[in-house]
Order: structure tokens, then C-alpha cells, then sequence
């Protein structure tokens, strides 16, 4: 069983779950080195956090705006994750390789315009308010 193979090996609940921890916020610390992406996501955010305070957003509006945040960041993790897979496989050209570096990105790029649209239907009643 598991549980039995890994209590064999000394490894209780808690010291695996302190080493998940420990290697998952590695791979994000990894993220946030390596890749400009993220560091662009990071930057609007910061942005679209300081405008939400800026229009005193109501709770739900701003559940929506940490939500849309989050779920961008964790698709180019994902990203990263998949590019790091691809690279590994092959580092010479392929068309497999191609397509899953690009369906990847893709995703990325579907959820940025997404959260534009999002962010239109937010903020557009406040900004016209102040015209
Ligand atoms: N092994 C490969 N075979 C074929 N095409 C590839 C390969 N590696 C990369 N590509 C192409 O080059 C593009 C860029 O790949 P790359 O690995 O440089 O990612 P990137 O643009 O640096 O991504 P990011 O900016 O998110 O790190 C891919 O989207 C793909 O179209």
C-alpha cells in the first residue's frame, strides 16, 4: 500500500507534506526568475489591484478580479511546466514539439484576452461614472 511504502521509507504524512511544499514553491520561485511572462502578469496586476482600490470595488468584484489574477498566473506555470517537458523530449526541431509549445501558449493567450473583456465589463461602469 501508500501509505505503508512511504512510512517504510520514514517518510511520515507530515515530512511529505513539507517536502511538496517545499519543492512546489521552489517551482514557483523558479517561475518568477525564469520567466518574463509572469514578471509582465505581475506588473498588471499590481496595476489592475491599485485601480480596484482606487474605485473601492465591492466584495464579489473583487473576489472576481483576484480570481481572474490567479487563474492567469497558474496558466503560464502550467506553461512553463509543459515547455520544460517539450525541451526536455527534444531539443531539436519537431513538429509535435511545435504544436504543443504553441497549443500551450495558446492557453494563455485565450485567458489574457478573456480577463480584457472581464476587466471591461468591471471597470467600465466606474469609469463612466467619472466622465
Ligand atoms: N523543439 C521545437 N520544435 C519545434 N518548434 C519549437 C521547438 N521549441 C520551440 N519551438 C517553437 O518556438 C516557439 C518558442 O519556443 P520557446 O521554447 O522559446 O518558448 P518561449 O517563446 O520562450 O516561451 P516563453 O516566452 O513563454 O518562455 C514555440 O512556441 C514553438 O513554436
Amino acid at each position: 500500500m501508500l501509505m505503508d511504502s512511504k512510512e517504510h521509507k520514514g517518510k511520515g504524512f507530515r515530512g511529505s507534506f513539507a517536502k511538496s511544499f517545499h519543492y512546489a514553491l521552489e517551482g514557483f520561485l523558479l517561475v518568477l526568475k525564469t520567466e518574463r511572462n509572469i514578471k509582465i502578469h505581475l506588473i498588471i496586476a499590481s496595476v489592475v489591484i491599485l485601480i480596484s482600490i482606487y474605485f473601492q470595488l465591492s466584495t464579489i468584484e473583487w473576489a472576481i478580479v483576484f480570481l481572474v489574477i490567479a487563474i492567469m498566473i497558474v496558466i503560464e506555470i502550467i506553461n512553463t511546466a509543459i515547455e520544460n517537458v517539450v525541451d526536455l523530449v527534444t531539443e531539436d526541431y519537431h513538429p509535435l514539439a511545435k504544436v504543443a509549445k504553441d497549443v500551450a501558449a495558446s492557453a494563455a493567450l485565450v485567458f489574457a484576452c478573456i480577463s480584457v473583456i472581464i476587466g471591461v465589463i468591471l471597470f467600465s461602469p466606474y469609469i463612466i461614472e467619472m466622465l
